[in-house]
C-alpha cells in the first residue's frame, strides 16, 4: 500500500463511473446526505452512488464541520481508506457491500455544513474591468486598492442554501432617477458564477463548491453605497452538494495570471496558485426543451487565489471556524462568451443574448432555471464540482 496514491488516474473502481461522469473514484467529495427523512449522515459520491460513511463506522454527524477542524493529515487518511474500499481490486467492500451504497437517485442531499460565517470576494480582474467600465469609469475601471487586496464583504450565511432551492425574486427598493425610490420586484434579477471554498482553519481549506450568488442589479445599484451589498445578495445563495477536496484537485493546480504590483508579503503564495477548472453557466426557460450554453470560463483567470483570500481574511487576526464558507466572487474569462453574470454578458442590457430557441435575455425571467457546471479535466477522467441549479419563482 506503500506506493497507493487516490489521484493515480489508472485506479478504477467497482462502482462504474463513465469516463465524463463528474465523480470518478480519483475525486471522492464529501457530503451530508439522508438515505431516509431525518436521518442525516456524511457520505462520499462515487459514481451515481454515495458511500455511507457511518454505515461504515468511518465519520458520524450530520454536517462536515467535525472533518474540516481535523486537518489536512486526517482528510488525506479519510480519502486513502475511502479510495481503497471503493477500489476494483478489494473485494472486501466490492463483494458485500451491504447497506453501505445507496443510488444517488434515492437520496436526500443535505447542506454540507454548518457555516458559520459567510465572505464574498471580488477577485476576477476580468469582471471587475467590466462592472468597473460600466457603472464607475470606463477609463479607469479599477479603484485603486484592487491590485493591492483581494476585496470581499462579509455575507450572510443564512442565506446559503442547496442546489435545487427555488429563487424567489426577491421584491426591494428601485430608483428611475437616483432621487427616489419605489417598493416592487426586481427587475433586473442576476446570477453570479462562482466557487466557494470551505475553511479547516486559518490557513488550510478543505474543499470546493460551486457557488450561484443570485444578484439583484438594480436593488443593488441603489442600496449598496457606501457600505457594499446588503438585500440584494441576502435573498439565496446557492451551492452544489459535493465537497471536492482540494487534494482531489492538486494535479490541476496551474499558475495564476502575473500579478503587478508584486503583492505585500503576507499576500505571497507559491505558483502554481491556481486551478485548472472549466465552468459553464446554461440558462432554460420554463417553455424551452432545452438548456442554452450562455459562457464557458475557466478559475485559471483568476487574479487572487483562494490562498491569498483565506490570507488576506485572517490578516488583522480575525478567528475563522471551520465550515466558514469564501466566495471566490464572480468569474469572468477574457472573452465576451466567457463573462460569469448576465450583467456583463448582454453588458447592462443593452446586448440581449438570444437561447437556442430563439427567445432572448439580459436578465432573469420567472420560470427561468440557471445551472452552473464544472470540472477538471484529466486524460481519461474528470474531477467534477456537479452542478449548482436553481428555478426563479415569481415575487
Ligand atoms: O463593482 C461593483 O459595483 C459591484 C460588484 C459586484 O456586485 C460583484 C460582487 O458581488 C463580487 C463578486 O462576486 O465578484
Ligand atoms: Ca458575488
Ligand atoms: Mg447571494
Amino acid at each position: 500500500m506503500a506506493s497507493y496514491h487516490p489521484n493515480d488516474p489508472t485506479l478504477t473502481s467497482w462502482v462504474p463511473t463513465p469516463p465524463d461522469h463528474p465523480f470518478p473514484l480519483q475525486n471522492l467529495p464529501f457530503g451530508i446526505f439522508a438515505p431516509r427523512p431525518g436521518d442525516p449522515r456524511p457520505g462520499v459520491a462515487i459514481g451515481d452512488h454515495v458511500l455511507d460513511l457511518a454505515e461504515l463506522g468511518l465519520l458520524e454527524g450530520d454536517s462536515l464541520n467535525d472533518l474540516m477542524a481535523q486537518g489536512p493529515a486526517a482528510w488525506r487518511d479519510l480519502r486513502a481508506k475511502i479510495s481503497w474500499l471503493l477500489n476494483a481490486g478489494n473485494p472486501e467492500l466490492r463483494d458485500h457491500p451491504g447497506s453501505a451504497l445507496h443510488r444517488s437517485a434515492e437520496v436526500e442531499l443535505l447542506l454540507p455544513a454548518r457555516i458559520g460565517d459567510y465572505v464574498d470576494f471580488y477577485s476576477s480582474l476580468e469582471h471587475a474591468t467590466n462592472v468597473g467600465s460600466m457603472f464607475r469609469d470606463p477609463a479607469n475601471p479599477l479603484l485603486p486598492n484592487w491590485r493591492w487586496l483581494p476585496i470581499g464583504y462579509h455575507g450572510k450565511s443564512g442565506t446559503i442554501a442547496l442546489s435545487g432551492t427555488p429563487v424567489r425574486r426577491p421584491k426591494g427598493q428601485l430608483t428611475a432617477d437616483n432621487q427616489t425610490a419605489v417598493y416592487a420586484p426586481c427587475r433586473r434579477l442576476d446570477i453570479e458564477l462562482e466557487t466557494g471554498f470551505f475553511l479547516g482553519s486559518h490557513t488550510d481549506i478543505f474543499g470546493l463548491v460551486l457557488l450561484n450568488d443570485w444578484s439583484a442589479r438594480d436593488i443593488q445599484r441603489w442600496e449598496y453605497q457606501p457600505l457594499g451589498p446588503f438585500l440584494a445578495k441576502s435573498f439565496l445563495t446557492s451551492i452544489s452538494p459535493w465537497v471536492v477536496t482540494l487534494d482531489a484537485l492538486e494535479p490541476f493546480r496551474v499558475d495564476g495570471p502575473a500579478q503587478q504590483p508584486e503583492p505585500l508579503p503576507h499576500l505571497q503564495t507559491p505558483e502554481p496558485r491556481n486551478y485548472d477548472l472549466h465552468l459553464e453557466v446554461w440558462l432554460q426557460p420554463a417553455s424551452a426543451p432545452r438548456a442554452t450554453c450562455l459562457a464557458r470560463t475557466n478559475f485559471r483567470h483568476m487574479y487572487w487565489s483562494m490562498s491569498q483570500q483565506l490570507q488576506h481574511l485572517t490578516s488583522n487576526g480575525a478567528p475563522v471556524r471551520p465550515g466558514d464558507l469564501c466566495g471566490s466572487g464572480t468569474i469572468s474569462g477574457p472573452t465576451p462568451d466567457s463573462y460569469g453574470s448576465l450583467l456583463e454578458l448582454a453588458w447592462n442590457g443593452t446586448r440581449p443574448l438570444t437561447l437556442d430557441t430563439g427567445e432572448t435575455r439580459t436578465f432573469l425571467e420567472d420560470g427561468d432555471t440557471v445551472t452552473l457546471r464544472g470540472w477538471c479535466q484529466g486524460a481519461g477522467y474528470r474531477i467534477g464540482l456537479g452542478d449548482v441549479t436553481g428555478q426563479v419563482v415569481p415575487a
